[in-house]
C-alpha cells in the first residue's frame, strides 16, 4: 500500500475542496509550518502502528475487544502530568473490568496526543450579533469569543505537535511503570487537519511503507468521510490502523467502496468501522450495514461509539448526553451482532478522568441543572470518572449475561 499522492504535494495541502478545513488566514505560514513539521522526529514508530495493527486483527477475529476513549477535544493547557495519568488511570480501570467480565484480552487505545482538531456543525459562532469563526480544535484557534483568538494560526499545528511529543513522553514512563497500567497503551485522533497529518507522515526506511506518524491509530470522521474526498484519500495512502466513524445515514453501499478504497486487500486489523447511530436508530440501521459488509468484507472490527449520536442541548443550554442513552447504544450494539453472529468488538467513548459534569445521569447521578457545576469541555460532553466506571461494570454485565455466564 505505498502509493505516492497527489496530496502529498504542498499545493494539494490547501485543496479548497477538502472538508472542514480551517480558513487558514495565510497559506505561506501554513505551507512553512507543513515544512517544519516534515523537519520533525516522527512521534509514534512504524513497529508500534503494526502491533497495534495485530491487536486489531484479534479483535476483528472476535478474540479481543477495543476499548478506544479520552477526550472530545485535548487542550494544551489540560495536557498536564496529573490529567494524562488520571486519563490513563480511568481507561485502565475500565478495561481491567472488561477485561476480567469478558474473559478477552482488551487492548487500549487513548483518544491522546492529537486529538487537538474539530470537525463543526456550523463554520461560524454567533453571540450577541458578533459573528466569529468556530471553535476547531487547540491545533486551530482557540475556545474565547475574541476575533484574535478564534481566527486560525498556523503556529498551533506546532504546538500541537509538541504537545502531542510531550505528552507521548508521559505515557511512555506510564506505561513502563506496569503496576499502574496496562503494559500496552497505543494513540489514536481524528486525521481531520491534512497539513499536521501530511506534515507528519513518513516512509519507513525499513520497509518502505508510508505512515502517518502523529498517533497508532488515525480515523475519519463522519463528516469527512466522502468516497472522492481528501482524508479518504490520505489515509488510503497510509499503512497505520484506519477507524471510519459512520453515522446513521451511511449508505452500505458506500461503506462497501470505502472498505475497497481503505482495505483491498482485506488485511485484519486494518480497518475498524466505529457506529455512531443513536441509541434509538441503532437497533434499525446496524443490522443491514453487518450484513452487508459481512457478506463481502468480513475482516473488519466492529466498534460502538455510543456518544456522537445521544448528544442534545439541556434546557438549561449545555450540549449534553444521558448515560443511559449511552448504555442503551451498547446495549443495541450487542444485541444487534449477537443476533447476527458478529463481534460485538470495542467501545469508543468520550471520557475524563476529572470529576466533570457533562453527561447527565449515573449514580451519583449528574441532573440537567448540576450540570454547570463543572462543565469544562472544550467541544463534547465527556463521561466523567464515575461514570465511566459504572460503565465499564454495566458493560461486562452485558457481556457475561450474553455469554449465559452472569451469575445473579
Ligand atoms: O465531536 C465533535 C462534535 O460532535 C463535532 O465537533 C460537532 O459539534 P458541533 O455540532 O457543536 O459543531
Ligand atoms: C467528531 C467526532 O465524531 P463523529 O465524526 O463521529 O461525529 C468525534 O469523535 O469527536
Ligand atoms: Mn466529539
Amino acid at each position: 500500500m505505498n502509493r505516492s499522492h497527489a496530496l502529498l504535494d504542498p499545493p494539494a495541502l490547501l485543496d479548497p475542496a477538502a472538508a472542514q478545513q480551517p480558513d487558514w488566514p495565510d497559506p505561506c505560514a501554513l505551507r512553512d509550518v507543513v515544512g517544519e513539521l516534515a523537519a520533525q522526529p516522527q512521534l509514534v514508530s512504524p513497529r508500534e502502528c503494526d502491533r497495534l495493527l495485530a491487536r486489531l486483527a484479534s479483535v476483528a477475529a472476535g478474540e479481543a475487544f477495543l476499548l478506544q476513549g479520552g477526550d472530545c477535544a485535548e487542550t494544551f493547557a489540560g495536557a498536564t502530568p496529573e490529567t494524562i495519568e488520571r486519563k490513563v488511570r480511568i481507561l485502565h480501570q475500565m478495561a481491567e473490568i472488561l477485561a476480567a467480565n469478558m474473559n478477552l484480552p482488551v487492548v487500549t487505545v487513548g483518544r491522546i496526543a492529537g486529538q487537538y482538531g474539530k470537525p463543526r456543525s456550523s463554520a461560524t459562532e454567533t453571540k450577541d450579533g458578533t459573528v466569529l469563526p468556530s471553535y476547531r480544535g487547540d491545533a486551530v484557534n482557540g475556545t474565547d469569543f475574541t476575533a484574535e483568538a478564534r481566527t486560525p494560526d498556523p503556529r498551533r499545528l506546532l504546538r500541537a505537535y509538541r504537545t502531542a511529543a510531550d505528552t507521548l513522553v508521559r505515557l511512555r514512563e506510564l506505561t513502563g511503570n506496569v503496576t499502574l497500567v496496562r503494559e500496552e497503551f497505543f494513540t489514536s485522533h481524528e486525521a481531520l487537519l491534512l497539513p499536521y497529518e501530511v506534515g507528519l507522515s513518513r516512509t519507513d526506511a525499513l520497509t518502505d511503507r508510508r505512515f502517518g506518524t502523529s498517533g497508532h491509530m488515525l480515523w475519519i470522521g463522519e463528516r469527512t468521510r466522502k468516497l472522492d474526498g481528501a482524508h479518504v484519500e490520505f489515509a488510503a495512502g497510509i499503512c497505520n490502523p484506519i477507524g471510519v466513524k459512520l453515522g446513521p445515514t451511511a449508505d452500505p453501499a458506500d461503506v462497501l467502496t470505502l472498505i475497497d478504497r481503505l482495505d483491498p486487500d482485506r488485511q485484519p486489523g486494518r480497518l475498524t468501522l466505529i457506529t455512531r447511530m443513536g441509541a434509538g436508530k441503532i437497533r434499525d440501521v446496524l443490522p443491514p450495514l453487518v450484513e452487508k459488509v459481512t457478506a463481502s468484507a468480513g475482516s473488519v472490527a466492529w466498534v460502538c461509539d455510543p456518544m456522537h449520536g445521544n448528544t442534545f442541548s439541556s434546557p438549561n443550554g449545555y450540549k449534553t448526553r444521558r448515560f443511559d442513552d449511552v448504555l442503551d447504544e451498547i446495549v443495541g450494539f450487542f444485541e444487534v451482532h449477537r443476533a447476527l453472529g458478529t463481534h460485538p468488538g470495542g467501545l469508543h467513548l468520550e471520557l475524563t478522568g476529572e470529576a466533570v459534569t457533562e453527561c447527565v445521569g449515573g449514580n451519583p447521578a449528574v441532573t440537567m441543572e448540576s450540570l454547570s457545576r463543572c462543565y469544562e469541555t472544550a467541544c463534547d460532553p465527556r463521561l466523567n470518572r464515575d461514570q465511566a466506571l459504572e460503565l465499564a461494570v454495566a458493560v461486562g454485565y452485558l457481556a457475561r449475561t450474553a455469554e449465559g455466564t452472569a451469575v445473579s
